[in-house]
């Protein structure tokens, strides 16, 4: 059986002059879940409708279980499900009619009062879809997703707006999925969620692929070295003694950050050089340690700290 659960080969979408995806490749196995990160308008929407077959690329290739979104779109129906960021429920269907009804389509799906249940909307099931809260709508659209017991889903921002319990029930959730062999394929703009769940990250900024890999291989590529001392502390004169593609930031109250892009990393002569500097200059480096980056460092880095206006 084929690996990939969606590979997405050089797709290109337009809207009218704005290129909105322009050329991402990426691969999302089966039985693992895939991230797909970036900023406001990065494209990645759009990508996720052409995958579930809502939209047509302009051009490249997509394949989701080894098969054609439109021309497929029967064959896929019962086998992918979707959580769109707009919900797709009627207004007026009653939460646990409106899960019948989902479940009435598939030949197996899981009990409908037991996904209410796991996902806390059992007290909801007779409440009309527009008078639910937000975070209940989203998860009646979460719970309609999976109901079918898909062999992959398509999550567009499932955990936006939700307290940290209900989104900890997603999680278990697409946990759960993940472990039965489901492929899941999210957005999300919460860095923590995507670094819990994900095994793999793809990165995109302004259409196109900035980093896409393991999530673990994008943290734990780079280290640094974090220390407290007084404000002002000559940062070029650190810079100086450190190896060649180096950077030092001092953030407020006196933190200082050393990041490394050199082969070793920060290795023990790495920080040798920082404290032989520090001693030097008479500096107690206090709260010294050195850590992971974060998968939001890695995301600001790669796609800037400024504002997008779309
Ligand atoms: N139907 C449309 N018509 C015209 N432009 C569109 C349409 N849908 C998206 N766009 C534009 O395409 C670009 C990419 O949008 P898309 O929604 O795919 O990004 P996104 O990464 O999902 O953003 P967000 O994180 O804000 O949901 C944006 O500039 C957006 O304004």
């Amino acid at each position: 059986m084929d690996t990939a659960a969606v590979e997405v080969t050089d797709l290109v979408k337009r809207y009218g002059d704005t290129t909105a995806v322009a050329g991402v490749s990426f691969c999302a196995p089966r039985g693992a879940v895939t991230a797909l990160l970036g900023p406001n308008g990065a494209g990645k929407t759009s990508t996720i409708e052409i995958c579930e077959g809502f939209r047509r690329g302009d051009a490249g290739r997509v394949r989701v279980l080894g098969l054609d979104p439109i021309g497929d779109a029967r064959t896929l129906k019962p086998k992918v499900g979707v959580m769109l960021q707009s919900g797709g429920v009627p207004t007026g269907a009653r939460a646990g009619e409106w899960l019948r009804l989902m479940a009435s389509f598939h030949a197996a799906p899981v009990p409908p009062d037991l996904l209410l249940e796991r996902l806390g909307l059992t007290s909801a099931a007779r409440t009309p879809f527009r008078r639910l809260s937000g975070g209940q709508q989203q998860r009646l659209s979460l719970a309609a997703a999976v109901i079918g017991r898909p062999e992959l889903v398509f999550l567009d921002e499932p955990t936006a707006g939700l307290d940290p319990q209900a989104r900890m029930a997603a999680w278990d959730l697409v946990t759960e999925l993940r472990a039965s062999g489901v492929g899941v394929v999210l957005t999300t703009h919460y860095m923590e969620e995507a670094e819990r769940l994900a095994d793999r990250v793809v990165i995109i900024d302004r259409g196109r692929v900035v980093a896409d890999g393991p999530t673990g291989d994008l943290t734990d590529a780079d280290h640094e070295l974090r220390f407290r001392a007084s404000p002002g502390l000559d940062s070029t004169s650190l810079l100086r003694a450190l190896p060649g593609r180096c950077g030092v930031e001092e953030h407020s109250g006196g933190q200082y950050v050393v990041t490394t892009t050199e082969p070793g990393g920060v290795d023990p002569g790495f920080l040798a050089t920082v404290t032989t500097w520090c001693a030097a200059n008479d500096i107690l480096p206090e709260d010294l340690r050195i850590q992971r980056r974060t998968l939001e460092d890695v995301f600001l880095e790669l796609t800037g700290r400024d504002l997008r206006e779309s």
